[in-house]
């Protein structure tokens, strides 16, 4: 496979940059290069028509389902709760559902040490088993893993086997401290992720970032130039951010990017020491919302429009226009 790569894309690619208007083949290049990369080794010999299905199919659209996870105290119960809304979302014809930020624990910095857990653990599994049963990607928000002696706050990723294809680990940790009406340091027990994380599926590449994440244009601009198409953030925003922020910024990084955003929150609950803002999102390329939940339970759905994606990246085709002359973004994370 890589040899394949090696002989037939990376030449065309390198060919296709040089020629002016060829940025969207290169795009889909690019995404059929990278599924070379992460896919090659994996597969099995049975499975080795895999990508190739992938790649006839790189303009297939997508039914997402976002669930805004009502998350309380008992983690079995977090996640039974979960895997049923999974199972909802997949009878309502979702092919990619994708939970809150903090799906199994209550969020805090009491809670984090208390229902941290490796991974793979009791949560990824129970995750791996919502997503073979009901055939779909699983973005599996957020729980807090244990690896030795640290904390992180980590988002994986089960494609519809079950199979964990990404991990990602918040790499900007939320302390803030906006007098008389917020203060959080995450960085009192989380320990920062640092590498980006993508995962490929027939819509295209996936981005995933958590929550206070959104607020870096640069790391969404980094999964831009990756190829992404659709960014996701799981997130609990506040009372006091949420009103503020939330939207804005889902619909500032979806224009920034030409890409679709989503943004996913638990329900808001009343009577948590962190009260959740809720109004789970997708927002569209054009910077529209699409979606939106309010601020109790719920399932949202949007069906996601790959060639949408291409025609606002060919009718403001700021990418093309960008003065690296000027200035430019190095990716230096982590693969
Ligand atoms: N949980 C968070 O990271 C909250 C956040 O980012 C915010 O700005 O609010």
């Amino acid at each position: 496979m890589k040899v394949l790569q090696y002989l037939l894309i990376k030449p065309l690619l390198t060919v296709c940059e040089l020629i002016p208007g060829s940025h969207f083949f290169v795009d889909d290049l690019t995404v059929i290069s990278q599924l070379f990369e992460t896919k090659a080794e994996s597969l099995e010999p049975q499975g080795a028509i895999a990508p190739l299905q992938h790649l006839f199919s790189a303009h297939a659209e997508l039914r997402l389902a976002l669930v805004q996870l009502s998350v309380g105290a008992s983690k079995s119960e977090n996640l039974l709760r979960a895997a049923s809304k999974v199972a909802e979302a997949a009878k309502s014809g979702a092919q990619l559902v994708a939970l809150p930020e903090c799906c199994n624990s209550p969020y805090g910095n009491t809670f984090f040490p208390e229902y941290a857990e490796p991974i793979p653990g009791p949560s990824t599994e129970a995750f791996s088993k919502a997503a073979a049963d009901n055939c779909v990607f699983l973005v599996a928000g957020s729980i807090p893993e244990r690896e030795g002696d640290k904390l992180y706050n980590t988002c994986t990723v089960f494609d519809p086997k079950g199979t964990l294809i990404a991990k990602y680990r918040k790499s900007h940790l939320f302390d803030i401290d906006v007098p008389g009406k917020i203060t959080f340091q995450e960085s009192k027990t989380l320990s920062p992720g640092n590498a980006l994380s993508t995962f490929e599926t027939p819509f295209g590449l996936v981005g995933i970032g958590i929550c206070y994440d959104i607020r870096f244009p640069e790391m969404a601009q980094l999964y831009t130039r990756r190829g992404c198409r659709l960014l996701l953030y799981p997130g609990a925003f506040n009372m006091t951010t949420g009103p503020a922020h939330w939207e804005l910024l889902a619909r500032g990084r979806a224009v920034d990017n030409q890409l679709y955003v989503a943004t996913i929150s638990p329900a808001r609950d009343e009577t948590a020491s962190y009260i959740a803002w809720g109004h789970s999102t997708l927002v569209s390329p054009w910077g529209e919302v699409v979606s939106k939940a309010e601020h109790a339970e719920q399932v949202i759905y949007a069906d996601l429009d790959p060639q949408l994606v291409e025609d606002i990246r060919q009718q403001i085709p700021v990418s093309r226009q960008k003065r690296t002359d000027m200035y430019d973004l190095k990716d230096v994370s982590s693969l």
